[in-house]
């Protein structure tokens, strides 16, 4: 007996990759990856436990095997289409420009187990699926993949043991309710288990099916949901009708909740349950007005505000039942000038929440809250296609694979060859089986996307030469794709060059643990050429394999969220932006805020420019309506109103100002203890520069040695070079720190490390590194060091001093400067340098220290770029303070 891949496999059996792959290592049997050759012992042995569990019993337990969402076709129909469904083994032939399907189509894969190819496969259903299921034994579905499964009810799922009431008898024709993925799902005469559901009807005595059977247990339920939506509901309306000008008696036992109304939270879960948001348009119009901005809730427990980003002065009136003048009078004493329009943000409506002994929930928009699937209702979840980034070294290919895969000329529209903007495209495979592409100028976007909080890729497709091998920009990629976790498909491509070597990259790539599937390891290869289309039809059966093993989910029904991959200023358009929808559907009308932008979607384009009215989950579109141009990476959401967008977009504008909120949470080699303590580290990210590659590789090895039982040291990224604002995106995202080894921060890198506060040090002598690191370990376990500024100088004059280089001419302006003080080097507000003074003279002598009112010459040691006039200099010492570690 042949061995098999364990996706072949799943599809001989009938389940999926991932429930066999578990099914295996149930079994004993390590599996690392779906392509991995299972024995032909242990394929019988899955045969035989398949067969032990279809085996027919005279109760009828079709519930359970009606859902299955496989079980429409016999292994060894599947096997046969197989062969036969995908139009025999022409390796070259297209797949996603199929002939339009007049039946209805489904998708899976197949191994050509001659050729050794795997292939997508297009069964056609010419055999009603009902008359397959009678054909094969039913057999019992597993819970989880009830669950799991988005177009299932749940009623459906129940177990076998879950209609005992049925009268036992030979095992009857069931209709076929399992989703395959295609649209026989939807074909009408198997009565789909996600179609028009008959709860309505009443159940018949027998010969029912047991959809219908389950059903009033399902509308049960269901009634359940919407009778507690409508008292939700009922709440809230209650809420609206009160007047204005009538306070709200009792305000101590209400619940007031301003955004979960229809027009403050439109991304609520329980508002989506009652379908409210797409048929809100008139409750919206007729809610113009400020009063209803409140929605109240009977409650005994303290008076709650529900707060996403921000709330204005007078919605915070309204909540508490003040009137906006006392709330402005409150804010004063807080040291808050704000008059009644104006948006407090979260944290001050907390502090003022206190005085009136309410609480505030501040719930979070970000990419974290708002692109979770958490709270979504279950049964809404459906599968959702994958976002594929391409990434790889200049030349190797990205755009040619690209073009290759959607069939367009982008490479020949490209000035000078070089991909110039950040696209998004949508490739459809037929079957209804999409994959969405981000070409990325190589990883810059990516990763600073990810550094913004979004995590948009699914998947990577790094794409090597054959005949160039493995390259600098290769390395980055496949350290920013494991920084951030996403799994890497290997595409190496121009294997049609003469002098093409796929070993070699193979080889290259093993050393960078990328161990090829065949080799025992577990990542995916694809040799193609994407200049002459060949391999690519595989590649996209690896993707939507890989995608598979991700189970990638979404609501489609609820508000659209994404991540913004582009945006820019047309003369003609104004902003456009392209939203990768993620979740939920982005529909013309909607209003988004990106960013600190917001506007009403004026108009959408799909990745070929057709105008669309909606877009789905996964769908990259262009979006027009917007008020400005958001950053890449910034978080898209539909809110329920203007005015809620305008809030929320003010309080983020004032947040962006203070630029130490954003730096906050970084990881820095100083406070790396306290994190120790505090057990929120368990491992250092280090990305290392040094002025050669072998500087770079000495300095990995010694701190990947480094013994600690407390922090595990993870080099996420090294190389040659100066530190570049790359670096720093990726340490951003990263949460890591930076060491520079005989190179410095480029000007803008260094710019982009403080405001996003990632820690730099940069270093002249191996052995300081570890030893620094070693103190931060160490050393801090006794000390916690704190800053205290001394003194501030302004520079007024630049001297060049041979052998010194650029010496600070200062007039102190506030306290003092002392010769053992730190200074930070501080230009428009961004601090440039942060270390030790190399000196501190008056006139030509050094002295210990310098006042306020008295000029001075400071070198700065270490600091080698120049200091400008008008530059200004604070200087602090460090204050060690004793810890206690019994605390
Ligand atoms: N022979 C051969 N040439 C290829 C193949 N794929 C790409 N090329 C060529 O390689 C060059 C670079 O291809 P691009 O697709 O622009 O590479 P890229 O990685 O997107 O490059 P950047 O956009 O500059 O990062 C072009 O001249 C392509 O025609 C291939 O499979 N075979």
């Amino acid at each position: 007996m042949a061995k098999l891949r364990v996706h072949e496999l799943a599809k001989e059996l009938g389940m999926n990759t991932k429930e066999t792959m578990s099914e295996l290592e149930n079994m004993g049997y390590r599996v690392t990856s779906p392509l991995q050759s299972v024995e032909p012992e242990m394929v019988s042995k899955m045969r035989q436990h398949q067969q032990d569990s279809e085996a027919p019993t005279p109760q009828p337990k079709a519930s359970a095997a009606d859902t299955s969402p496989a079980d429409s076709q016999k292994p060894s129909e599947a096997k046969s289409s197989s062969s036969k469904g995908s139009g025999a083994s022409t390796p070259a032939e297209p797949l996603y420009n199929k002939e339009s399907a007049a039946k209805p189509r489904q998708f899976s894969f197949s191994r050509d187990n001659k050729k050794g190819a795997i292939r997508f496969q297009e069964q056609r259903s010419s055999t009603p699926s009902t008359e397959r299921q009678a054909e094969r034994p039913s057999r019992p579905e597993s819970p989880s993949r009830a669950e799991r499964s988005p177009m299932y009810s749940k009623a459906n799922a129940t177990p076998p043991a879950a209609a005992p009431a049925k009268p036992a008898g030979p095992p009857r024709k069931a209709p076929d309710r399992s989703f395959t993925g295609g649209k026989d799902a939807f074909d009408k005469d198997s009565k789909p288990a996600f179609g028009p559901r008959p709860v309505r009807k009443p159940a018949p005595a027998d010969g029912r099916t047991v959809l219908e059977e389950l059903d009033p247990k399902e509308t049960r339920k269901k009634d359940k949901v919407k009778e507690k939506e409508r008292d939700k509901a009922k709440e809230r309306v209650k809420a609206d009708d009160v007047p204005v000008k009538k306070p709200i008696k009792k305000a101590e036992t209400v619940e007031i909740d301003p955004n979960k109304i229809r027009k403050m939270d439109s991304w609520d879960a329980d508002e989506i349950a009652l379908g409210r948001k797409r048929g809100g348009k008139k409750k919206k119009r007729k809610d113009k007005g400020s009063q209803q901005q409140v929605s109240t809730v009977e409650s005994k427990k303290q008076l709650k505000i529900i707060v996403h980003e921000a709330i204005s002065v007078a919605d915070f009136a309204k909540a508490v039942s003040k009137k906006a003048t006392e709330i402005v009078a409150k804010l004063i004493k807080l040291g808050v000038m704000a008059n009644i329009n104006q948006v407090i943000d979260a944290e001050t409506a907390e502090l003022l929440a206190d005085e009136y002994g309410a609480m505030v929930e501040i719930r979070k928009l970000d990419h974290e809250h708002l692109l979770s699937t958490e709270d979504d209702i279950q049964e809404n979840l459906q599968s959702r296609s994958p976002i594929v980034t391409i990434m790889g070294h200049v030349d190797h290919g990205k755009t040619s694979l690209l073009d290759s895969i959607r069939s367009s000329a982008v490479v020949t529209g490209e000035a000078g060859g070089i991909t110039q903007h950040i696209g998004a495209y949508n490739v459809d495979l037929g079957s209804g089986k999409k994959i969405a592409f981000l070409d990325t100028p190589g990883h810059e976007a990516f990763t600073q996307m990810r550094a913004r909080g979004a995590k948009v890729t699914d998947i990577v497709i790094l794409v090597v030469a054959a005949d160039d091998g493995v390259m600098p920009q290769t390395i980055e990629a496949i350290n920013h794709a494991k920084a951030a976790g996403v799994p890497i498909i290997v595409a190496v491509n121009k294997i049609d060059k003469p002098d093409a070597n796929p070993q070699r990259v193979m080889q290259e790539l093993a050393e960078r643990d990328l161990l090829p599937e065949e080799w025992g390891g577990t990542t995916i290869y694809c040799n193609i050429s994407a200049k002459e289309r060949i391999g690519i039809d595989n590649l996209m059966e690896m993707i939507m394999l890989q995608a598979e093993i991700l189970d990638l989910k979404a609501n489609p029904e609820r508000e659209a969220r994404g991540t913004v991959v582009e945006s820019k200023l047309d003369k003609q358009r104004g902003a456009v932006s392209t939203i990768l929808v993620q979740n939920g559907t982005l529909r013309k009308g909607d209003i988004v805020i990106a960013g600190t932008c917001y506007g009403r979607v004026r108009a959408m384009f799909d990745d070929r420019g057709k105008p669309i009215n909606e877009a789905g989950p996964s769908t990259p579109v262009e979006v027009l309506g917007i008020n400005g141009v958001p950053e890449a990476g910034d978080l898209a959401a539909v809110v329920a109103d203007e005015k809620t967008a305008r809030q929320i977009c003010t309080s983020r504008e004032e947040k962006v100002k203070n630029t130490e909120l954003t730096s906050k949470g970084k990881m820095t080699l100083d406070d790396l203890f306290s994190h120790m303590q505090s057990g929120t580290i368990k491992e250092l990210g280090i990305i290392i520069k040094a002025d050669v590659h072998g500087s770079a590789e000495a300095i990995a090895t010694s701190l990947e040695k480094f013994p600690s039982d407390q922090v595990k040291l993870r080099i996420i990224h090294k190389g040659a070079g100066g530190i570049t604002e790359t670096d720093v995106n990726l340490a951003s995202a990263s949460n890591a720190i930076i060491i520079g080894f005989s190179v410095r921060a480029e000007p803008k890198a260094a710019e982009l490390a403080q405001r996003e506060g990632v820690d730099v040090r940069l270093y002249n002598i191996i052995y300081e590194v570890v030893e620094d690191i070693k103190k931060a370990m160490e050393g801090l376990l006794d000390k916690q060091v704190e800053e205290l500024v001394i003194g501030q100088a302004s520079v007024r004059q630049v001297f060049r001093v041979p052998k010194q280089g650029e010496i600070a001419g200062c007039m102190m302006t506030e306290g003092k400067a002392t010769r053992n003080s730190f200074a930070r080097l501080i230009r428009n507000g961004n601090v440039l340098f942060k270390g030790k003074l190399a000196s501190l003279k008056r006139f030509k002598d050094d002295v210990k220290e310098v006042v306020k009112g008295y000029e001075c010459g400071i070198g700065l040691d270490g600091y080698n770029d120049p200091i400008e006039e008008g530059d200004t200099l604070e200087f602090y010492i460090l204050e060690e303070k004793t810890q206690t570690l019994d605390i």
